[in-house]
């Protein structure tokens, strides 16, 4: 069977090929979108990570007719009340500047003490098949907003988080350890029981 990962973005795409791989779905075979003819891709309008996930996932199941799986994620930050949550991509105005949309989080929380620096990374995944196959899992990471950013592993807000029960930043963790505690690893995992499900009836 083949599967579509639907992601624009190389280093969530590089994470979720990483997991599926770990997983060992055998006779799996998973394509990125550069691998597929180009097919227009709604902009992401709907106000939660799930009605986003499954914006993208049916887009590319309707062009390619290949099960497809999509990634809405975020860090949704307590002193923020959630934000910038759905709009973390695109937090200081420019989407996909991970360094601009950190540094804006960080002086947006610089006068917020340490008790109240929460916050979580959450991952939403929708897997959209024939037969109007239609999943959406939720996996959620919690950890602390630092004070500066620190390592240069992962993506996005990963300099800044440091995960509940560690001392260094989820950027500062190896691929495989993120891996293990990650938002995008806890939905995944979730997601394994219907695509061994699927490739077992392809
Ligand atoms: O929509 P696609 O094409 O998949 O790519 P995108 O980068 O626009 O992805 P999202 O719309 O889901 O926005 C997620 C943003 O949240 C942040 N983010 C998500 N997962 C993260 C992680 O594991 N570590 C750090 N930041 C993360 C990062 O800034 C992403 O750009
Ligand atoms: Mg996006």
């Amino acid at each position: 069977m083949k599967l579509l990962l639907a992601s624009r973005n190389a280093k969530k795409l590089g994470e979720l090929r990483r997991i599926l791989a770990f997983e060992g779905l055998e006779g799996i075979e998973v394509l990125g979108l550069s691998d597929v003819p180009e097919f227009p891709e709604a902009p992401e309008t709907e106000p939660t990570f799930e009605g986003n996930a499954l914006l993208k996932a049916r887009d590319a199941f309707n062009a390619t007719g290949l099960p497809s799986v999509a990634d809405d994620s975020g860090i949704a930050i307590d002193a923020l009340n959630g934000m910038p949550g759905v709009l973390s991509a695109r937090w200081s105005g420019r989407h996909g500047d991970d360094l601009a949309n950190l540094e804006l989080v960080l002086g947006q929380l610089r006068d917020v003490p340490d008790e109240r620096r929460g916050a979580a990374f959450v991952c939403t995944a929708a897997l959209v098949g024939p037969d109007g196959l239609e999943v959406v899992v939720r996996g959620e990471w919690r950890g602390e907003i630092t004070r500066e950013p620190r390592g240069a592993n992962g993506f996005g807000y990963d300099p800044i988080f440091r995960p509940e029960g560690h001392e260094v930043t989820s950027a500062e963790l190896t691929p495989e350890e993120k891996d293990k505690l990650s938002h995008r690893g806890r939905a995944l995992r979730l997601l394994l029981p219907e695509l061994r499900k699927l490739n077992a009836g392809s």
